[in-house]
């Protein structure tokens, strides 16, 4: 990355403002062949799956023994991303069953007595939130969590996925957006996370799941946004991390996990997820870049125009705000906690300032028309749909629909809404994959 930051040839930059267009080149043309489709998001049938999943379910959630969290979080968030919820009874007993789930000593298990585990943590969190109220908001023990937190820090700077599990990239996201989200993060938590994430930046430009591991589409998403989280984004090399991403959407329209994989409907979050959150490091992206301010910025005219892929990227005249906190890696303290900065917070209000950089479009139509049941979404036709697709499929649908706002709060434009306009979901906070309107609430609650 000093290459990037420091002085450089004339030759140097021009490469890399050449490495730019590229970039920016592709991502306006790729794939091709998408066009409108007039397919309806077939709400009431999901609503009435996910719904019924949950009752049959019962109030011990009894599936999949140790991943019970999961299965709440998945459809509860996506009945939310749909723009329903449930009954009284149904959220009593889910904050009850989760209630269950909690540990003496913090942290959520898979189950009722379970071990507590940093993935079921995070779901359950996300579910809690998204259900929202004081009953849910309340139940939560932030005190005994950040015990729990501080429990799982490795020596390395990482977190492990529960005692004496195993350290990696998901593990640092979800203890981190669980801290984030829930305002316990602080610079012991924070401590060197950096610099193991850092560490698992490849060659391709994506981050894989340990060091010396493989890019992946899942670890990206978690790295990126844990370094965002933290306010040490700017440590990642970002123009090598959009190189990789932008070439995961393949000509089938929708994205692959890694290179030479086939392409899955989940990563429309995972990698769609990414993509959201570069938009808004545009200022980032062109200070590695060597780049002024302006560059690919969107213009107000891209703002008032429904369909702008394919257009010329021109200097914009808005002003993105990206506020930059003294960060510091290298195993020093980072000072953004101590300064009172809310990172998730902070991000999800700057101005979306640059355009997509990824087929919104096509990716909306592999999603109509290859991820959608009759009720339900799956990977790929001829895989059968579940609750994890039907969950990540929804997610990356509405990062699409959203994906040319102006801001978090503004509503898409009609040409942003691949078929009729009441296909439109709710729009996420993409660094904690949670229902915008169920963030703020939680956000007032925790402050
Ligand atoms: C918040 C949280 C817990 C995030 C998890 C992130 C995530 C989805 C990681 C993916 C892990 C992985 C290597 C899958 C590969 O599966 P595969 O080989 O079956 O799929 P592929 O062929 O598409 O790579
Ligand atoms: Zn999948």
């Amino acid at each position: 990355m000093e290459n990037l930051r420091g002085t450089k040839s004339q030759e140097e930059q021009w490469m890399l403002q050449n490495q730019c267009f590229r970039i920016y080149d592709i991502v306006s043309r790729l794939p091709p062949q998408a066009q409108s489709v007039n397919v309806e998001v077939r709400r009431e049938n999901h609503i009435e799956y996910l719904t019924k999943s949950l009752k049959q379910l019962g109030p011990n959630f009894s599936v999949l023994d140790a991943n019970r969290p999961w299965l709440c979080y998945w459809i509860i968030h996506s009945i939310t991303l749909l723009g329903d919820c449930v009954d009284d009874k149904l959220e009593n007993d889910f904050i009850d069953f989760l209630c269950r789930c909690q540990g003496q000593d913090g942290g959520y298990g898979g189950g009722p007595g379970q071990m507590p585990h940093l993935a079921t943590t995070y779901a359950a969190i996300n579910s809690l939130i998204t259900v929202g109220g004081h009953k849910s908001l309340s139940s939560i023990n932030r005190e005994k969590m950040y015990e729990f937190l501080l429990r799982m820090k490795d020596a390395s700077g990482g977190f492990r996925m529960h005692d004496g599990g195993e350290v990696d990239v998901r593990a640092c996201y979800t203890a981190i957006s669980v801290a984030s989200v829930l305002n316990i993060l602080d610079d012991r938590l924070i401590q060197n996370v950096g610099d193991y994430i850092v560490s698992c930046q490849t060659f391709e430009g994506g981050i894989s799941g340990e060091p010396g591991s493989e890019a992946h589409g899942g670890y990206t998403f978690c790295g990126l946004a844990a370094m965002v989280l933290i306010n040490e984004v700017d440590r990642l090399n970002l123009p090598g991390l959009i190189n990789w991403v932008v070439f995961r959407q393949g000509i089938e329209c929708g994205f692959q996990g890694r290179t030479n994989k086939l392409v899955d409907g989940c990563y429309s979050f995972w990698q769609g997820g990414v993509a959201a959150i570069i938009q808004r490091l545009h200022l980032t992206v062109n200070k590695q870049l060597g780049l002024p301010d302006t560059f690919g910025c969107k213009t107000e005219s891209d703002n008032d125009s429904s369909d702008s892929e394919g257009e010329e990227l021109s200097e914009g005249s808005s002003s993105p705000v990206e506020i930059h906190h003294p960060t510091k890696g290298g195993g020093k303290l980072n000072t953004t906690v101590a300064m009172g900065v809310n990172c998730g917070y902070d991000f999800i209000k700057r101005p979306i300032g640059m355009k997509p950089i990824f087929n919104s479009k096509a990716l909306q139509q592999y999603i109509l028309l290859c991820s959608q049941e009759e009720a339900g979404f799956r990977d790929k036709p001829g895989k059968r749909k579940d609750h994890y697709h039907t969950c990540y499929v929804l997610s990356g649908l509405s990062i699409c629909q959203h994906c040319n706002a102006r801001d978090a709060d503004s509503p898409p434009l009609p040409g942003d809404v691949m078929g009729p306009y009441s296909n439109l979901l709710e729009s996420v906070h993409p660094l904690y994959n949670i229902v915008l309107d169920k963030y703020y609430e939680a956000y007032e609650f925790f402050a």
